[in-house]
């Protein structure tokens, strides 16, 4: 894994072949699309609860994106947790894989690529840090011990991004019109971390730091650095997520679309690459248990608005979502009630 993981090597060498997309997949002249206001930006700092759940709900339709500021995380530990992942990322190769390797179970792991680097056709432009986050006395000693502050900072982060994202999973499930106690029973008991680090890239044009992709959790609370990279594809084009001094970008998952019956959009997007700056982000899945049901909620379900898609448990779902290596429309064949 060492010499593999791309900030090991990038420095020193052109674009290998085996990162060079097909041109029907790169992004080509669409590295720079436009970074409109277009992804809706909720304050949820505002008195009015009904304003936010509304606003929740139609960028969770319409584009399975927002941003969200004034959210209460403190700007200091969004600082404090951006320096220590990047600290991360800058150590060497061979510290970075000791720092991951205490759990024989393998709770927390540095990879590079997709996490199935040897079966990819294309590598992408990326490593990671992955790590289990809850219950937190559990995880938190196969952890990173350097940087020296990683336990101390991210086990502060993590609780308080947790709490954020079950306040966005109550103000979603009130918009559905769904129990607010919907989200307890499993669905979002197992968040984790992961920490993407995407190295300056001498051609841009031609690689992806994440292929287009729906993310197989529930939601994701996504710390994004102050360096642009992510896209939303929506009616057929990419369309930019500007980024927006501490603010979070949230994102709805395919699971939630299940759960909404369709109603909510688990939104494909991707990572571009940039040729002069690292860019380091952080995405906190909240994720349901392996033996967690996911299917449509059943108030959502009637004669009229029959299930969508069939029940499987969790452990199930990520099968398939593995299988159809992003191939949206495999997967929602695979996943659709009418092919039980
Ligand atoms: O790094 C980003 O901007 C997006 C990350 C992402 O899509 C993911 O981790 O699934
Ligand atoms: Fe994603």
């Amino acid at each position: 894994m060492e010499d593999l993981l791309v900030s090991s090597w990038c420095k020193d060498r052109a674009v290998p072949e085996t990162y060079i997309f097909p041109p029907e997949q790169r992004p080509g002249k669409l590295i720079d699309v436009p970074v409109g206001n277009n992804i809706p930006v909720v304050d949820l700092g505002v008195h009015d609860q009904t304003q936010i759940i509304q606003q929740i709900f139609e960028a969770s339709q319409d584009f399975g994106f927002f941003q969200v500021i004034n959210h209460g995380v403190p700007n200091r530990l969004m600082d404090d947790a951006m320096s220590v992942f990047k600290e991360f990322h800058a150590m060497s190769a061979k510290d970075k894989t000791f720092e991951c390797s205490k759990d024989p179970n393998k709770s927390c792991s540095v990879y590079t690529g997709s996490q199935n680097y040897a079966k990819e056709k294309f590598h992408l432009w990326r490593d990671g840090l992955l790590h289990l986050c809850n219950p937190q006395e559990k995880y938190i000693q196969f952890w990173p011990e350097k940087p020296t502050r990683y336990r101390e900072i991210v086990g502060t982060y993590t609780t308080v991004v947790r709490k954020l994202g079950f306040r966005i999973l109550e103000f979603i499930s009130q918009g559905l019109g769904i129990s607010p106690v919907h989200f307890s029973s499993g669905l979002a008991e197992n968040p984790r971390l992961l920490v993407n680090h995407y190295p300056p890239c001498p051609d841009p044009s031609l690689t992806l730091g994440q292929g287009k992709h729906r993310d197989p959790s529930i939601i994701n609370i996504l710390l994004q650095s102050e360096v642009y990279g992510l896209q939303v594809f929506k009616d057929e084009e990419w369309i930019g997520v500007k980024p927006i001094p501490y603010a979070f970008v949230v994102n709805i998952g395919y699971p939630l679309q299940i759960i909404s019956n369709g109603k909510l959009k688990g939104a494909e997007h991707r990572v571009v690459t940039n040729s002069n700056l690292a860019r380091t982000t952080a995405s906190f899945f909240i994720n349901p248990l392996d033996e967690t049901i996911i299917e449509p909620a059943k108030t959502l379900v009637d004669a009229s608005n029959p299930a969508l898609y069939r029940s499987l448990l969790y452990k199930n779902f990520l099968i398939k979502y593995i299988a159809t290596s992003g191939n949206t429309q495999a997967l929602e064949e695979a996943l659709s009630s009418s092919t039980e």
